[in-house]
């Protein structure tokens, strides 16, 4: 008899090449739009403040948003900026035709309340997914309504890259945060999967875990997920970017790592994102596909924006 073969390392789901297919599909779905309406997708992002991360984010999202033929407005909004202020530029954002997309970067300063702001941006134009209408649509099952997270929405485009049909699997989705671990776990069971959501007081979290076929990890703490909790042959979705030093790169040197051990659990997995390089990839592209998702729907031809996460 021969020897078993040695099981293949883990399929790597790599953000750049996903990434640029979801912005081709977002580019053709553009030209069909403008071609077919004379609607041309258009997007506002807003940032208070000179953070200099979010300055390389919301300088990256104009970019894009030109590269995919959209109308583009970055509006640099100062420091001392008052929430009234804020929440004028808003309104008059919602107001304007030539908008179909509007974000406010985060974080805002601490003075100006997230919550009022994201409550403020018109459902229908709240491309980041983040406002209660939104949320309470994906919950409902409205897909046809909603506008998803950009972050969450990227983590299954990723998992049915590589298994088309999530139906019947286990999903344990590892974090429960607004932003990323429910509304994940939403669109899991929209996939009917069997979701399980664990957190910080789930007993036994290394057995959850190893009931997963598809595992998300969305704590924000490096590398805690081993390769021995990973099932063999699931597939890994890495959330987590977490800054940890990295001496062997030189004194006072850091690297980005997500919530899972990735070489371990590469050893185990069938499939898996790397960190960086992964899911964060997606966000900015999932971003575009919401604009034209939300111009579309404006348009009355919601299927022109509904066909880029299809197939
Ligand atoms: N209004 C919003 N604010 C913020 C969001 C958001 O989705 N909407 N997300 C983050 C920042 N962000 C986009 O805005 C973002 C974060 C990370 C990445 C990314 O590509 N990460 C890379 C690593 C990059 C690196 O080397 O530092 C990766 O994971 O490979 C893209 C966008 C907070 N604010
Ligand atoms: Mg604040």
């Amino acid at each position: 008899m021969s020897e078993p073969q040695a099981r293949p390392k883990a399929q790597i789901i790599a953000g750049k090449v996903i990434a640029p297919q979801t912005i081709d599909k977002v580019k053709a779905a553009r030209e069909t739009l403008e071609a077919e309406t004379g609607v041309k997708p258009g997007l506002a992002v807003v940032i208070v403040g000179e953070d200099p991360a979010s300055q390389v984010y919301v300088r990256n999202k104009g970019l894009k948003a030109e590269e995919c033929g959209f109308h583009s407005e970055t509006h640099r909004l100062p420091e001392a900026t008052s929430e009234a202020e804020l929440l004028a530029l808003i309104t008059r954002l919602n107001a304007d035709p030539k908008i179909h997309g509007i974000l406010a970067q985060l974080p805002l300063p601490k003075h100006i309340s997230e919550k009022a702001v994201i409550a403020a941006i018109d459902p229908d134009k709240d491309v980041d997914g983040l406002s209660p209408i939104n949320v309470g649509r994906l919950v409902s099952g409205l897909a046809d309504e909603a506008l998803v997270s950009c972050t969450p929405a990227g983590c299954l485009v990723m998992a049915k890259s590589v298994t088309p049909d999530l139906s019947g699997l286990n999903a344990v989705v590892v974090g429960r945060s607004n932003i990323v671990g429910k509304p994940v776990a939403h669109l899991l069971l929209a996939e009917n999967c069997t979701v399980t959501i664990a957190h910080s007081r789930t007993r036994d979290l290394p057995s959850v875990c190893r009931s997963a076929d598809i595992l998300v990890a969305a704590v924000g703490r490096a590398k805690m997920i081993k390769g021995d909790w990973v099932k063999p042959g699931a597939t890994v979705i890495d959330v987590g970017i977490n800054r940890i030093p990295a001496p062997e790169k030189g004194e006072g040197k850091t690297r980005l790592v997500g919530d899972v051990d990735f070489d371990e659990a590469a050893e185990v997995a069938g499939a898996i994102t790397p960190v960086p390089g992964g899911v964060g990839l997606m966000t900015i592209a999932m971003l575009m596909a919401n604009t034209v998702i939300a111009a579309s729907r404006k348009a009355g031809r919601p299927e022109i924006g509904a066909g880029i996460l299809k197939g």
